[in-house]
């Protein structure tokens, strides 16, 4: 039997080497709108986590953007947005309310959790989140789960909730669309703000105060205007993510009884001239793992490497710079005659911050050094 619904197109007109491609006759699915066999609509099942944010703040008064804070839960903030019920089928559970300095491995991992088991009867997630470690948890998340088709779309605000124009409603509404659509199926964690649409693995918050605080060297994915989802590209998930199992064993639970591990502690450190060796070996006396913004491409005072080379904790050498990468034949070599194992391993593009939530990982699974360097080496850097 034919089936109608599907129209079969001849691109080239020489059939010996002619190419073939279906289209479904249906393409004003904007929404992932389906019908079941009685003809009765199935709308999409979302579910909204609130976790706090500006998004989530109020100010001293309506041209306040600064010195506000958390106020509204993820209900409020839904009573705020355009009427979504021709859209989606709704379900939101607030999983914390904080401000994103506040967000932590406890916070992560509840994030982790509540995501992990909407996966399994959701057909696309939203989450609301402050704008300034945003990156840090969507790097997470991308790296920790495989959610398949479904899409899990992060949003913030850069202005409260009681300013003038404020940012937040726009976006929430924004994402509860991208995530209900179907061309974001297959597109795994995007963040949606200021009507760009983004990898939340290759995202990175550049601007401290601007509405478009969010800026991607990689590219934008795709864009929503007047309620038309518009993607640049097919679906794809980051070529270079390395996905984590996350076995959670009961060692690693300080409270056996919760189940809540705690991750290996890496430390970040900056670096700029005249930076202090001494403060390095402080630093390395208190953590699992270190990460290092160098200057440049790697460069770090000759003082500064030798002590490094010394450390028997693995160390990532990153950047200070947003742009560009650390390779790894930037790196320093243990001197001849030297006993010290080559610790040092490059970031590839990988910032500072993201670097260091991939360290942990690494360190969390219990990786070999030559399984950090590969790890890392996905990323161009190892
Ligand atoms: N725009 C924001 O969301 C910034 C806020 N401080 C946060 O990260 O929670």
């Amino acid at each position: 039997m034919p089936n109608d619904d599907i129209e079969i197109k001849t691109i080239c007109a020489d059939l010996e080497s002619s190419k073939f491609c279906l289209l479904s006759s249906n393409h004003d699915d904007e929404q992932a709108l389906s019908e079941d066999s009685g003809g009765i609509i199935k709308l999409p099942k979302i579910k909204i986590f609130g976790t706090g944010g500006t998004i989530a703040s109020k100010g001293a008064s309506s041209s306040h953007t600064a010195g506000y804070h958390v106020d509204l839960t993820i209900q409020q903030l839904l009573e705020s947005i355009p009427d979504i019920s021709g859209i989606c089928e709704i379900d939101y559970e607030q999983l914390c309310n904080v401000d994103s300095k506040e967000i932590d491995e406890r916070s992560l991992l509840k994030i982790y959790t509540g995501v992990s088991t909407a996966l399994q009867t959701c057909d696309g997630i939203v989450i609301t989140h402050g704008t300034d470690t945003l990156s840090e948890t969507t790097f997470f998340i991308e790296s920790s789960i495989d959610s398949g088709d479904v899409p899990i779309v992060f949003v913030g605000s850069m202005r409260p909730s009681t300013s003038v124009s404020a940012d937040g409603p726009m976006n929430l509404y924004q994402a509860i669309c991208i995530a209900a659509s179907k061309q974001s199926r297959g597109r795994g964690v995007l963040v949606s703000l200021n009507d760009q649409i983004s990898a939340g693995y290759y995202i990175t918050k550049t601007n401290a105060n601007s509405l478009d605080s969010f800026n991607v060297r990689q590219g934008y994915l795709g864009n929503f205007f007047n309620n038309e989802v518009h993607y640049y590209w097919p679906p794809a998930k980051p070529e270079v993510c390395h996905k984590f199992k996350l076995r959670i064993l009961p060692n690693d639970c300080p409270d056996a009884t919760s189940m809540q591990p705690r991750f290996p502690t890496v430390h970040i450190l900056y670096g700029h001239q005249s930076l202090s060796p001494e403060l390095i070996k402080l630093v390395a006396q208190q953590c699992a793992g270190l990460v290092i913004a160098t200057m440049g491409a790697g460069s770090l005072p000759s003082a500064v490497n030798d002590v490094i080379l010394e450390l028997s904790i693995p160390v990532i050498y990153s950047k200070r710079s947003m742009d560009g990468m650390v390779p790894k034949a930037n790196l320093p070599r243990p001197h001849t005659g030297s006993n010290s194992k080559p610790n040092i391993i490059a970031s590839g593009f990988l910032n500072p911050e993201k670097s260091r939530i991939l360290l942990q990982l690494c360190l969390f699974e219990r990786f070999a050094l030559s399984e950090i360097k590969n790890v890392f080496g996905r990323a161009y850097g190892g």
